[in-house]
């Protein structure tokens, strides 16, 4: 049974931060590898200003070197746009692989917003990375409302696989402040570099 965490995200682009919480929670969760779900299109964010799929992908495959990491393209492949679906597709998929949902802080407090989010926490353990300046927002958040009741010590977030979900812990990671709106405000045709001269 292979230990998979999920991060799914724009990766518009990918950067440090992506890298670093990926690895903590690699460590923490005791995984053995990580996933990086490029988003097709988040359903909740404009498409203007998202940088076109195959450049998100590429900035994502040169963040990700030589890490466990695997950069995945499932969600197009699969067809699916909300997390619910996309995790229902993916444990039919790989029916042998256990999966935890990563997600930084910071998307915490729109979280009640997603389709079918509370089908979402029953399909997987879900492990929450610290962001700086995020955590109140997080602990504030309407969905916290119902998930409180399903919360994990993070002193045993190894031990994931036999928690009965809903379950949610929270990993206080060491903290990275890179974002890929301040990455996009100080090179705003970053994408460039990865898309084909012909485009
Ligand atoms: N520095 C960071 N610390 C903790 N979590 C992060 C960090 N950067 C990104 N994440 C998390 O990684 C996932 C994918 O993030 P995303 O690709 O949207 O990057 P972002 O920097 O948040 O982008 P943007 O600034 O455009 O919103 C999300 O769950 C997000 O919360
Ligand atoms: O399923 C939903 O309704 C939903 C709503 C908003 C965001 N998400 C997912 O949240 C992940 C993080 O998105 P982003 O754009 O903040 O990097 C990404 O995998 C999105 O598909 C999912």
């Amino acid at each position: 049974m292979a230990r998979i965490g999920l991060l799914g995200g724009s990766f518009n682009p990918a950067h440090r931060g992506h890298r670093r919480i990926s690895l903590a929670a690699h460590r923490a969760l005791a995984l053995d590898e990580v996933w990086w779900l490029v988003s097709p299109g988040n359903p909740l964010k404009p498409k203007k200003g998202m940088a076109p799929y195959e450049a998100r992908i590429a900035s994502a495959r040169e963040i990700a070197r030589r890490a466990p990491i695997d950069v995945s393209d499932f969600e197009i492949r699969a067809g699916t746009r909300y997390t619910v679906d996309t995790l229902a597709a993916i444990k039919r998929r790989y029916p042998h692989h256990e999966f935890i949902w990563l997600m930084g802080e910071d998307t915490l407090p729109d979280f009640h917003k997603w389709k079918n989010w509370r089908k979402l926490a029953a399909t997987v353990p879900i492990a929450v990375l610290a962001r700086p300046s995020y955590d109140d927002d997080a602990r504030a958040a309407r969905a916290m409302g119902w998930l409180r009741g399903f919360v994990r010590p993070a002193a045993k977030a190894k031990n994931w696989t036999e928690w009965r979900v809903p379950a949610i812990t929270f990993l206080r990671l060491p903290p990275d402040p890179t974002s890929a709106t301040s990455l996009r405000a100080s090179d705003p045709y970053w994408y460039r570099r990865f898309t084909s001269a012909e485009e």
